[in-house]
């Protein structure tokens, strides 16, 4: 295992520019599913987040409670609906997205769950799962060895907990991560002070972020990130380092304003403009 450092120098080698001749068709088209009733923020924010990152579209899938939320909230984001009011209950859609993300505020209703594994029988799509889609795959391990090449999964230490077991190390703590990376060829994103990025082989630690992001919805915020990423045609790995990079660099910036109190997930999405222009210093 090479331990290795994520900061602007690793990010500079990763970053594309735009093109000039570029259009919201080429810029890629990402789908974020999930929500729950009172849960819809983070899908709000997920997708916010994943327009900001430079994707050219994106559409929400979510249950039926959360239509007028979404349009409204955010006019930039195309909604689809589940026929269910209430919580996920079938996944199915006729766009072609570029990427995926699962997870966010979906609850683990046994209807939910049901869906989810419908949906990854058939999945071949980038995928980046999060949240409650975490929290289903550590009910239902079998589910792991459908997942495509280089799924990115975003646990924070409580996910991880439910899907590894404990740990009474760092050390014990990454081996068992490392199995189930190499056994699925999977990416974890270990969310945390600081961030870590794993596959197995390489272990990156973020350089970038603060306590600012100790607030509801900056997990689903960074999801929308790196989604975005992988939508535009960043490999896996490469969207997990950028966004997770970016993700923390919108609240060193943000703080100068906010403080580490007032700063809300909101302020990510707001921020990374400015975080994006700051790479080109
Ligand atoms: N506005 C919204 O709609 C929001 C929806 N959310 C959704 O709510 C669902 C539940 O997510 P939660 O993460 O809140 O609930 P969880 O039950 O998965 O995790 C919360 C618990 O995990 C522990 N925890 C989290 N990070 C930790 C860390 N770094 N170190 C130690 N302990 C840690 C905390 O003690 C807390 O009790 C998810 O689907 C999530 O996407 C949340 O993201 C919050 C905002
Ligand atoms: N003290 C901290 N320093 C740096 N980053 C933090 C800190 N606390 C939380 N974060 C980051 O905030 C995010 C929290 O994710 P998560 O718990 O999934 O949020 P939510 O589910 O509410 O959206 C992660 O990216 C984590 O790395
Ligand atoms: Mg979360």
């Amino acid at each position: 295992m090479e331990n290795l450092i994520l900061d602007l120098k690793k990010i500079l080698a990763i970053y594309k520019p735009l093109e000039q001749k570029t259009h919201k068709g080429s810029q890629g088209h990402a789908l974020i599913i999930g929500g729950s009733y009172g849960k819809i923020g983070s899908i709000v924010l997920a997708s916010k987040a994943c327009l900001r990152s430079g994707c050219g579209l994106v559409t929400a899938l979510i249950p039926k409670c959360g239509y007028d939320v979404l349009q409204t909230a955010l006019p930039e984001a195309m909604v689809l609906t589940d026929d269910n009011e209430r919580c996920i209950s079938n996944i199915e859609f006729e766009i072609e997205p570029k990427a995926i993300a699962i997870g966010m505020g979906m609850g683990q209703e046994m209807l939910t769950q049901k869906a989810f594994h419908q949906f990854l029988k058939t999945n071949n799509k980038p995928l980046l799962i999060d949240a409650d889609g975490i929290n289903i795959l550590a009910r239902n391990k079998n589910l792991l060895e459908l997942l495509p090449e280089k799924t990115i999964l975003t646990p924070h230490k409580k996910e991880l907990e439910r899907l590894i077991g404990s740990w009474k190390s760092e050390e014990e703590k990454l081996k068992l991560i490392g199995t189930l990376a190499k056994k699925f060829s999977l990416i974890f994103v270990i969310k945390g002070a600081p961030t870590h990025i794993f596959d197995g082989e390489n272990l990156y630690k973020n350089t970038t972020g603060n306590p600012a992001l100790a607030t509801a919805g900056s997990g689903d915020s960074l999801s929308g990130i790196i989604t975005s990423f992988l939508a535009q045609g960043y490999k896996p790995l490469e969207a997990s380092l950028f966004g997770v990079y970016l993700h923390g660099l919108t609240a060193d910036i943000a703080i100068s304003a906010t403080g580490y109190e007032s700063f809300i997930a909101s302020d990510i999405s707001e921020n990374l403009g400015k975080a994006f222009l700051s790479l080109n210093k």
